[in-house]
């Protein structure tokens, strides 16, 4: 069973440098500590520098095929043999950007955990979805696609990241009650069945987080930790982003 601990992940998308990890690292080296995770996720080319750096590193993403005719994918196995731990699936960017639908999450998820990988599964709504009151409805079926395939089970070692997709770069970030109230909901969701499980699940808010926002989002009950996006790319930020997660689970 994962343990529910504080966790803050830097999201880098398609930025970064081989010199940002060399400062990046540097600054988490010094504030690495025990009670909480730590891990940043490069694009693939710098996943082998970062993992270098003794950072715990993660993908951005996965193939949900084994080896094979996949031209420009990457393999689960390769993540992982390289000294990869974590992998996101479903951002939102890869579900509108390049089409993947719940059903083919639930196989990189299945994927990532076959070889050996945590899946940090994120799902959110969109802005009109929020507009017209479907967050639930649109949670619950990004979750239930996992479930579905793979039992409840497969949740355990695992991590949810809530990220609304209006509060993705926007600088529009959902205030802790908005998001502490989509962050009970999925923990309810799940305890209802599986509580031990759904108490052990770290569930991480995404969107918009800054130095001066995580303190209250990540005083919020729910809200084990966050998933980093533009603020991942400053060492000053996210060095203070990953303080304020420190002793709040
Ligand atoms: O998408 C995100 C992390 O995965 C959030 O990005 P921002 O923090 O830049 O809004």
């Amino acid at each position: 069973m994962a343990i529910r601990k504080a966790m803050v992940a830097g999201n880098w998308k398609m930025n970064g440098s081989l010199e940002l990890v060399k400062q990046m690292s540097d600054a988490i080296n010094d504030v690495k500590s025990q009670e909480m995770d730590i891990v940043l996720f490069p694009p693939f080319p710098l996943v082998p520098a970062m993992i270098a750096s003794g950072v715990s590193t993660g993908a951005q993403t996965v193939s949900e095929n084994t080896p094979g005719a996949f031209t420009g994918e990457v393999d689960g196995q390769l993540l992982k043999d390289l000294g990869a731990t974590y992998v996101l699936v479903g951002h939102s960017e890869r579900r509108s950007i390049y089409n993947e639908s719940n059903e083919t999450v639930a196989e990189k998820f299945a994927r990532a955990q076959e070889v050996g990988l945590t899946p940090i599964l994120c799902v959110g709504e969109s802005e009109s979805e929020q507009e017209n009151g479907q967050t639930e409805q649109v949670v619950a079926a990004q979750i239930d696609a996992v479930i579905e395939k793979l039992g409840v089970a497969a949740l355990k070692d695992s991590v949810i990241a809530y990220e609304p997709v209006w509060a993705i770069g926007t600088g529009k970030t959902a205030s802790p009650e908005q998001a502490q109230t989509v962050h009970k909901f999925i923990r309810d969701k799940i305890a209802a069945l599986d509580s031990t499980l759904a108490q052990g699940l770290s569930i991480l808010y995404g969107g918009s987080v800054n130095e001066k926002n995580s303190e209250l989002l990540f005083a919020q009950t729910d809200i084990d930790g966050g998933l980093i996006g533009g603020a991942s790319l400053k060492a000053e930020s996210f060095t203070a982003i990953c303080n304020s997660a420190k002793g709040t689970v």
